[in-house]
Order: structure tokens, then C-alpha cells, then sequence
């Protein structure tokens, strides 16, 4: 069963470009990554879903149902996380979550209670005075709290501490194998990468590809960035060549054991190997298009 489906989906504020042509499909049960760069539409498309922004052309189905028809009984399945967590000013958590569970119209505030002390967060303080990270908590405890059969998380790590992203994974994939799905934006790779089975890749608020995150990442590429030498050592399968006085940095995706019998004939003084950005990924991707042209 497909859980999210969208058509064409398209979105101009005004003349400005939020997404065009979005054709998503998400399977019940899927961790599902939605990735892009900053301003790529992660927000818009989540947004438009949720029907917090009409659409200008195109239209999406969640659960099967058509998100403008069908927009109260398709809210009250899904949980979602803002990527700012913003709360009225004056009230206290356990106001919030009081005021969250009466919105979702179900007897929720145990299990709210119950992620609150899994998160550490303490109930009596004023969501004005919580840092960013504890806000964040609040957004999960708001989000998590009915058990929902959808949830849509947009940038939902930013702000919490690594012990708190590893909490908050652990949650995932408990409600996950409890059958519900997970619709995930981040533009942190490493994050979809760990916990997501299929993936989006967004650009410029076009899909530019859609697949397994085992296919997706599926590159031997690395990053290597060697100091103490100003021109690039003579190899091949070397791409994205940048230099400084004093470094040089490239994409290196043929064999190690080549790459250091050259690197002991020249006179480097550090390195450092690292997986591509994201935006190499991207690369990638433009590259095989292109090529497929
Ligand atoms: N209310 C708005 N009015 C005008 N343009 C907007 C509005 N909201 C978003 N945009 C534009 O739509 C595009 C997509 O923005 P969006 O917030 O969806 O990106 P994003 O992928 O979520 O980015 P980020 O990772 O920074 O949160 C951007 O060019 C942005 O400037």
C-alpha cells in the first residue's frame, strides 16, 4: 500500500520556485529519507502534504485518500514534527502536551508523560526558557505521543545532542516495526544513511532521484585531501580537483593500494579521507543523468 503518492506536485510562492513536478512514493512501513540541501523544498513538500500551504498545481494522496478532501481524517493518523520547534509563549510543557493531546482528541497523555522521561524533560518549565535542543523534545513528545500511523519529521535531529539523536533513532525504529511509517527530512546524509531504507534526493525543488539508500550511496568514492603539496599527484580516476599553496583535495574513486605507492613519492605532511558531500553525491547523480541523455 502506498502511503504518500504525489502527482505533479508544484509549488510557486508567487513567482518563486518551491517545488515542480514532485512525483513521490512512499510505501507503508518504509523509513523514508527526504534529502536535500538547504532551500532544496524539503519544507514546501512536507507542508503542502500536511495542507499547512495549498498546492498551485498537482495533487498528493495520503493513505490512499486525496489530501484537500480528506484533510482532518488524514491529519488525525499523522504525526509531525516542524523543522522550527516554536510554542506559544507563557505555557509550560506539561500545557502543551495538555493542549497537544486535547488537538489530537485521544486520551494520550500517559504515553506523552512516558517519552518525556525517556527524553529528560522536565514538564514544569516554560517552553520560553527551554534551549533549542529542549524545545525539539517537546516537538517529539507533541509528535510521538498518539502513536500515529504516519509520521512526518522535518529536520527532526537539529538542535538535540548526539545521546538524544540516538534516543530518537531508537523511537523510530521501535514505532517503525510497530508498522508505522516514517517520512524523514534531513539534510544530514549520514542520518538517512543509518536509518533509512528507501530515499529522495531533491534539487532545486525537483526530484533528481529516488531509490534504496543502498543504491543510492552505492559509490567507493572517496575524499582525500593531502597537505605540504600545491598540484595534484599524477593518478588517474581522480575528479573535482581543487588546490591551495599548500593543499590539494579531490574525489578519488579508483584503487588504495595505487593511490598510496603514489603518495609515498611525494612530499605530503598530513591527510585526511573522508566520505563525499552530500552535494558530490549530487554530483553523481547529474552526471549519470547527463550521461544517460
Ligand atoms: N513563505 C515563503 N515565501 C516565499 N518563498 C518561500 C517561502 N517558503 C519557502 N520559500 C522558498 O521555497 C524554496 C524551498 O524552500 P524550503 O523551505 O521548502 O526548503 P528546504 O529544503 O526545507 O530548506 P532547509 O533545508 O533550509 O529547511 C526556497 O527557495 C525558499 O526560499
Amino acid at each position: 500500500m502506498k502511503i504518500i503518492q504525489t502527482e505533479n506536485l508544484t509549488k510557486y510562492y508567487g513567482k518563486a520556485r518551491g517545488i515542480i513536478d514532485m512525483n513521490l512514493s512512499v510505501e507503508a512501513g518504509d523509513i523514508f529519507g527526504f534529502i536535500g540541501p538547504n532551500g532544496a523544498g524539503k519544507s514546501t513538500t512536507i507542508r503542502t502534504l500536511l495542507g499547512l500551504i495549498s498546492p498551485t498545481s498537482g495533487n498528493a494522496r495520503i493513505f490512499e485518500q486525496d489530501i484537500l478532501k480528506n484533510h482532518i481524517e488524514i491529519l488525525s493518523r499523522i504525526g509531525y514534527m516542524p523543522s522550527e520547534a516554536m510554542f506559544y509563549h507563557g505555557m509550560r510543557v506539561e500545557d502543551v502536551l495538555r493542549l497537544s493531546a486535547s488537538l489530537h482528541g485521544k486520551n494520550c497523555l500517559a504515553e506523552a508523560h512516558h517519552l518525556c522521561e525517556r527524553f529528560k524533560l522536565d514538564t514544569k518549565k516554560k517552553v520560553e526558557e527551554l534551549s533549542l535542543g529542549n524545545r525539539k523534545k517537546v516537538s517529539i513528545v507533541c509528535g510521538f505521543m498518539h502513536q500515529p500511523d504516519l509520521y512526518i519529521l522535518d529536520e527532526p535531529t537539529s538542535g538535540l545532542d548526539p545521546l538524544m539523536q540516538k534516543a530518537f533513532f531508537e523511537l523510530i525504529h521501535e514505532r517503525n516495526s510497530q508498522g508505522a511509517t516514517i517520512f524523514l527530512s534531513s539534510h544530514i546524509l549520514s542520518e538517512i544513511q543509518h536509518h533509512c531504507k528507501n530515499a529522495a534526493i531533491i534539487r532545486e525543488g525537483c526530484l533528481i532521484a529516488c531509490d534504496s539508500v543502498e543504491k543510492l550511496t552505492n559509490t567507493k568514492a572517496r575524499r582525500i585531501t593531502l597537505h605540504g603539496i600545491s598540484s595534484p599527484p599524477r593518478l588517474e580516476n581522480m575528479k573535482n580537483i581543487s588546490c591551495t599553496e599548500n593543499s590539494v583535495s579531490f574525489l578519488y574513486d579508483g584503487n588504495m593500494k595505487v593511490l598510496i605507492a603514489e603518495l609515498n613519492q611525494i612530499p605530503i605532511t598530513d591527510m585526511t579521507v573522508t566520505e563525499p558531500e552530500l552535494e558530490e553525491i549530487f554530483l553523481h547523480y547529474y552526471t549519470k543523468e547527463a550521461d544517460l541523455i
